[in-house]
């Protein structure tokens, strides 16, 4: 008899950029009563705080001496997830060009994982969450009870975003993830990696209803 259960379970979802890690986590979220968490969005943050101090994005020195620096809070309803900077909400200004196109090389920098480390795992605390990003099985939860690792074909993670956007280019949002990718899985610290006892979800042929079912089913299957 397993002794986790949905009150202390930690289920880890990383992957690769719009390989439907948020839609999933928030779905499983709700169905299964479970917090969430976008660990995504605290980078986002923390870049967002970067840019609005003038920090010179290409110095990981400058980085690394703000990295302490921003509140940043995360709000955990997955049907209303929140994220604020110094009281400021920024849910909105984390999703523009500006911060997408600089969240991987602030993402680099040692300091800024260690700090952001730290919240996420006191967020998690006794658990009951999901959380989601790139290297929360292997390094922020390696001892989650459940582990996913979700991809897709990039052609099929472009179309879902460049769908989602309302029509942006699918070739220039397809070259822009994978230039994500690369910073993401090849950088020293914490890289973007399908964590040891993961259970591997390629979600191209799925729906994301069937997606989230086979996440709940690997869930239930762990508190039984
Ligand atoms: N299985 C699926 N089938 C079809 N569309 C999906 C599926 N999963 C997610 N999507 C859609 O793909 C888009 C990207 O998904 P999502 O934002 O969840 O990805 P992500 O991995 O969290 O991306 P990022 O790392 O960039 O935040 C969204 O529009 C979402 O609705
Ligand atoms: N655990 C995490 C989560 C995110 N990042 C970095 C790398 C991503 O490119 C960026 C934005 O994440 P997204 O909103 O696309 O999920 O944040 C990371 O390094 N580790």
């Amino acid at each position: 008899m397993s002794s986790t259960t949905l009150a202390t379970i930690v289920v880890a979802m990383d992957g690769p950029s719009g390989s439907g890690k948020s839609s999933t986590s928030r779905g499983v979220a709700d169905r299964l009563g479970l917090r969430y968490l976008d660990t995504g969005a605290m980078f986002r943050a923390m870049t967002w705080f970067m840019l609005e101090q003038g920090v010179d994005l290409t110095d990981p020195a400058a980085i690394a001496e703000q990295a302490g620096k921003p509140d940043i809070v995360s709000g955990t309803d997955p049907l209303a997830p929140t994220i604020t900077v110094d009281g400021t909400d920024v849910a909105e200004a984390i999703r523009g060009e500006a911060v997408t196109g600089a969240v991987s090389p602030v993402s680099a920098v040692p300091e800024v994982r260690a700090r952001l480390l730290q919240l996420q795992r006191d967020i998690i605390g006794a658990g009951g969450i999901v959380v989601e990003g790139r290297d929360i099985g292997s390094v922020v939860a390696p001892d989650a009870p459940v582990k996913v690792y979700m991809t897709a074909d990039p052609a099929a993670r472009a179309a879902r975003r460049a769908l989602e956007e309302g029509g942006s280019d699918a070739a220039a949002v397809e070259a822009s993830l994978l230039a994500r990718d690369k910073i993401d899985s090849s950088r020293a610290t914490a890289p973007l990696t399908m964590p040891d006892g993961a259970h591997h979800i390629d979600t191209t042929p799925y729906s994301l209803d069937e997606v989230i079912g086979q996440v709940v089913a690997l869930v239930e299957a762990a508190v039984r």
